[in-house]
This record gives structure tokens, sequence and C-alpha cells, in this order.
């Protein structure tokens, strides 16, 4: 197993990720040609509705199913080409994991502290209550670390998880609805937890989810629609001349290696784009119109009401306050 250290490698990349499901005859693309790359200490989160493809890309990078075709490498590890004894040693030391199922991701008859240390015994770490225990404590449940998982709240469970997760040292932590069995507060909190464990422990984090409000605990957020990456949104915080920070949130699209974009479905609704659209190139960006709409050669960019898309690499930009 190789394992890549430069410095501009990214920790995630997944290039043209097919994966084709075929029961009883009838073929189901899960995948079609995925790509997406999470540099190494980022938080990203990958959403989308229900059936677009996100449990069959983590199970991917989680070493439990093969792509079909494409390329899929983490950490070093090219996931496609791995053997059985490669995807023991990759599960046990480069990946951690938090299921949707409170119940999947701890042993039941164990305490909290007992669950965060078997990762330990497994990689024959030493002084292990010290360090289960500053976990815990890392994830806020200290008080819990003598309790079996009956008797923590789902969120408890869920943040010994993630200590259970990274007790190993994985280089990445794969999360799959993490909050799905969560009421609202508790998984705004199981975020900031997986958050905070980011900053903390610099593992490089993705989230995968249908819950569209991730978005506000992540850097990025990657929108897969039928099994492709569509969007993303950057979210960075600025502090102003006036001293209040500001959140700014930018939407891009994505441009794959051979130069397809998808645009954003409410841009092709808006402007009713179908079959075939008029392309212009201008000296810094490219203008997608209507096929039967032929902008005026000097008019002025239009202000959002027109009939075109201008693809100069930013979609739509909104910026917002906030006291992040
Ligand atoms: N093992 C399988 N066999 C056949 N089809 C499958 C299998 N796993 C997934 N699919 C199909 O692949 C598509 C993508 O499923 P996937 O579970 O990845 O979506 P998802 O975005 O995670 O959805 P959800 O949010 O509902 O879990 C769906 O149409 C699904 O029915």
């Amino acid at each position: 197993m190789t394992t890549t250290t430069a410095a501009d490698a990214p920790e995630i990349l997944c290039e043209d990720l097919v994966r084709v499901f075929v029961t009883e005859g009838v073929e189901v693309q899960a995948l079609q040609g995925l790509n997406l790359r999470v540099d190494a200490g980022e938080l990203v989160a990958v959403v989308g509705a229900s059936g677009s493809g996100k449990s069959t890309l983590l199970t991917i990078l989680s070493g439990l199913d093969r792509p079909t075709a494409g390329t899929a490498v983490v950490a070093g590890t090219p996931l496609v080409t791995m053997d059985a004894r490669q995807r023991r040693r990759y599960q046990r030391d480069v990946v951690g994991f938090v299921w949707q199922q409170t119940s999947r991701n701890l042993l039941p008859y164990l305490t909290a502290a007992e669950n965060v240390a078997v990762p330990l015994v497994v990689a024959g770490a030493r002084a292990r209550a010290e360090r289960a225990a500053e976990l815990l404590d890392v994830m806020g449940v200290a008080d819990c670390r003598d309790r079996l998982p009956a008797q923590m709240s789902g969120g408890q469970q869920q943040r010994v998880a993630i200590a259970t997760a990274v007790a190993g040292s994985p280089r990445v932590l794969l999360a799959d609805e993490p909050t799905g069995e969560l009421d609202e507060s508790t998984s705004a909190d199981v975020l900031e937890a997986m958050r905070h464990v980011n900053a903390t422990l610099g593992v490089t984090t993705l989230i995968v989810t249908h819950d569209p409000t991730v978005s506000e605990h992540v850097h990025r957020t990657v929108q897969i629609r039928d099994g492709r990456t569509s969007t993303e949104v950057l979210r960075r915080t600025e502090r102003g001349e006036d001293g209040v920070e500001r959140l700014h949130a930018e939407e891009f699209a994505v441009l794959d290696k051979v130069g397809r974009l998808q645009l954003p479905r409410e841009v092709v609704e808006r402007l009713d784009l179908r079959d075939r659209v008029r392309l212009g190139l201008e000296h810094d960006h490219v203008r997608v119109s209507r096929h039967d709409h032929v902008p005026a050669a000097d008019a002025p960019p239009p202000s959002g009401d027109g009939a075109d898309a201008a693809a100069s690499g930013t979609a739509a930009r909104t910026d917002e306050e906030g006291p992040r």
C-alpha cells in the first residue's frame, strides 16, 4: 500500500466514479461519473436528495464496496485495486467511521471509555485510559465515561462514536448521516462536535447527509445530483473594517476534467434553458443563453432577470451576517 505525503496531494480524490447496480435485470446508475477532491484537513459535507448516490459514495470510500469504473484514492490508497489484507489495514489505520444508526457505532456491553479504548487496543497504543478520557473530554462527554450506550442520549452516543472513530488517529473521518436519528438542536451540537474534532485533531472530515443545514457547520458543501457533483458552496468568515465578522457563502458550479458543467436546476428552470443553448465566449467569461436569445453586442451584463447565465466560475453569491 502506498502513502502519498506530497503536500498538495488531495486526501480524498474521486475521478469519474461510476457505480451501477443490477437487480433482477434492472440497471441503476447510482454514481454517474462523480468527481470529488477533498484536501488534507478540510471539513466537507456532501448533500443531496434521497437516491442521489450519497451512501453509495461513502460505502466506496469506506472500502466496503468497489466502483464499477473510475478512480478513488484516499490518503494515497487506491481503493479500486485493494486486496482483502490492504482493505483491513485501510479500514483499521486510514479511515474512521460514524454511521447514522447510533447502535452501529458502539458496542452495547462496553462503557463509553471502553468503546473509545477499543481502537487503541487494536493499535497497541499505550496510556489507553488517559487517551480515551482525553478524547471524551474533547467531545464534551467526559461525564459519560462509565455509562453504557443505552444509558446515554442519542447525541451523547454520537459524540462518543466520534471519539471512538478518531481514537486510532485515522487520516480521514467519514460520517454517513451522523445526525439522521437526532432532533434539530442535538444535530447542531453533533455537527459542531465534528467541526471541533476536525479543528482540534486536523483529521480530514467528510460528512454525507440530506440535511441542508449542515452547510452552516462546514467549510465546503458539495451538492450531488443524479450521482454527480453539481454545485459547491464555500463559506468563510471575514472581519470588516467595522470589526464585525460576516459570513460569506459563495456557490460554484463544478467543471469536470473534460469541461462538462452541470448548471444548477434553478438556473436552468428560471432561464428556461433546454436541449441546446447558445454559448458566447467573452474575454473573461462564458455566456450561456437560450438558443433563440441573441444578446446585443454591447448590452450591459444581465441584472439577473434576463435570459442569460454568465458562467465565469461563480454561479451565485449570497452574503449573510453571522456571529461566527
Ligand atoms: N445495493 C443496491 N442495489 C441496487 N440498487 C441500489 C443499491 N444501493 C443503492 N442503490 C440505488 O442507487 C441509487 C443511489 O442510492 P444511495 O443509497 O446511494 O442514495 P442516497 O443519496 O444515499 O439516498 P438516501 O438519502 O435515501 O440514503 C438509488 O436509486 C438506490 O435505489
